[in-house]
């Protein structure tokens, strides 16, 4: 591949995100990794400057992949197979706050895990070879504070009143039922902001996988915490979940070129690259060539003999 049709950037689509607009189709992929098939082919695509972008439907194409079966490590280990250095993952939320409204973007900077251990969470997990990645800072901080102003521009132009609201905390909870109305009240009491059933471990196989990683989620709904209010359904949800698919387009279409461009810049796409480093326990002769070998997929900097 020459320099100029590297593939910097993967985007994740999630509930109503199955494509982007203004797209050429160069062609689609799918790389069986050693942890499976990614959910659906990812589509290999240029922006009309033929800088090319990946993207990837998190639930199938034809959304059939429920979020406690999407297969999250064959999906990272996919788009970084493809060279991908950076994902902007979609996803549709729930708003734990009043001020976070149907329709508002978040940027959020923190998570707290409810997933009930049934998702594989770990590329290391079932290997002979331990490492323990820094997650303290679940997002690419610069990633998303480049993103900040670049999407507040796009809800100014397009967004129809839609706000950003950024520093926020997701809450990633299994489902796929929602929550009930004592775990939403308990979720805002924790600091939780807004809630999705995808960011994990989603984010912790980027971090794995040295790849920066920030999410860009469109609320949808109140969930459940509102007293006088129904609890959350799906056609909640479905209301507006169009919109915000728009909308998220709008935001790749104006961003990707510029985010593609700097990835030269101050290491807004490789800040995670060396983090695992001194994540992975030393080797010893008790890890087994295979195991090295397969882990090579993602991390060949230190598992190629
Ligand atoms: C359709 S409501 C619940 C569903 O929507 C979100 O999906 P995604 O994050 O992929 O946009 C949420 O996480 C749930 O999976
Ligand atoms: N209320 C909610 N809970 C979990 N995931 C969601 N995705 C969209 N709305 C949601």
């Amino acid at each position: 591949m020459s320099e100029e049709s590297k593939v910097l950037v993967g985007v994740i689509g999630g509930s109503g995100l199955y494509h982007l607009d203004n797209l050429t189709l160069i062609k689609q992929v799918n790389p069986e990794t050693p942890w499976g098939f990614p959910s659906s082919p990812i589509t290999i695509c240029a922006l009309p400057s033929g800088t090319q972008v990946a993207f990837l439907a998190r639930h199938g194409a034809g959304h059939t992949i429920a979020p406690s079966a999407v297969p999250a490590r064959a999906n990272i280990a996919a788009l970084k197979s493809l060279g991908v250095r950076a994902i902007l993952a979609f996803s549709a939320v729930g708003s734990l706050r009043e001020e976070i409204a149907p329709g508002d973007f978040v940027l959020p900077s923190q998570i707290i895990d409810r997933t009930k251990g049934v998702r594989p969470a770990s590329f290391f997990e079932g290997t002979s070879v331990v490492a323990h990645a820094s997650f303290g800072d679940p997002f690419s901080n610069r990633l998303v504070h480049w993103l900040e102003s670049r999407v507040a521009g796009v809800l100014a132009a397009h967004g129809a009143g839609a706000k950003l609201h950024t520093d926020k905390c997701v809450v990633c909870m299994e489902g796929p039922q929602f929550s009930t109305r004592a775990e939403s009240k308990m979720y805002r009491q924790w600091g939780g902001d807004i809630i999705n059933m995808s960011v994990l471990p989603e984010a912790k196989l980027a971090r794995e996988a040295e790849l920066g990683y920030a999410l860009v989620a469109t609320a949808t709904d109140y969930d459940s915490w509102r007293e006088a209010e129904d609890s959350v359904t799906a056609a909640d949800v479905f209301k507006v979940l169009q919109n915000n698919a728009q909308l998220s387009r709008t935001v790749a279409a104006t961003i990707l070129d510029e985010l593609h461009g700097a990835a030269e810049e101050g290491g807004i796409l490789t800040e995670q690259v060396g983090s695992m480093k001194f994540s992975i326990m030393p080797r010893s002769e008790k890890q087994k060539d295979e195991d090295r070998h397969k882990l090579s997929y993602i991390l060949p900097t230190y598992f190629t003999d």
